[in-house]
């Protein structure tokens, strides 16, 4: 979880490839009009991401039937978004990726094709609401490579990569 920009695909990407796991993005389930309203410069509202997160959560659950780990990137900003995640899936783990705005925004400047204005920094800013401790989030600073901060998420979890 975490704000755009703060290296959530990359990182989850790289928790998935080690562990033989799936990997989601939950902008992937984002249906064609939140894209739209994102890239006019737009925040999306509650009533936009409720069906989204519906989606998301499907998706992981049908990924993992077969018993595969599932690792998603998901923004997740609210405490009621997370649990409306966690009201379908059961266990989540949570990795919250933070650091400074100024970092976030220069990595969203870098990054080329992206629907997501810099200018929505802020609103994703104002909407995050910090998991609390009973969702024992592990905190993850994105001023770290993302092969560290991946390697911080494998120990913390315990995941291993599958014997061969
Ligand atoms: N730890 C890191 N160190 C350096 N660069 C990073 C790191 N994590 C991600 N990046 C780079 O920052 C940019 C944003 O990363 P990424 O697209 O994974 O973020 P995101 O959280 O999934 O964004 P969004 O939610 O907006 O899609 C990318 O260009 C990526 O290569
Ligand atoms: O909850 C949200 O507002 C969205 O999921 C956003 O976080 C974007 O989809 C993403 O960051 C793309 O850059």
């Amino acid at each position: 979880m975490g704000v755009c920009g703060t290296g959530k695909t990359t990182v989850a990407r790289l928790v998935a490839e080690a562990v033989d796991g799936v990997f989601l993005d939950a902008d992937d389930f984002h249906p064609p009009e939140n894209v739209a309203h994102m890239a006019a410069g737009l925040p999306l509202n509650d009533e936009m991401r409720w069906d989204w997160l519906d989606l998301v959560a499907k998706g992981v659950i049908e990924a993992g039937c077969d018993g595969r780990t599932v690792v998603f990137a998901c923004s997740a900003l609210k405490h009621s978004y997370r649990d409306r995640l966690r009201q379908s899936l059961g266990v989540m783990h949570l990795a919250h990726l933070t650091g400074p705005r100024d970092l976030i925004a220069e990595r969203m400047a870098a990054r080329e094709n992206h629907y997501m204005p810099i200018a929505l920094l802020d609103s994703q800013l104002a909407d995050l609401e910090m998991p609390g401790p009973d969702e024992a989030p592990l905190s993850c600073d994105i001023r770290e490579a993302p092969e560290a901060l991946c390697a911080q998420i494998l120990n913390a979890w315990g995941l291993t990569a599958p014997q061969v």
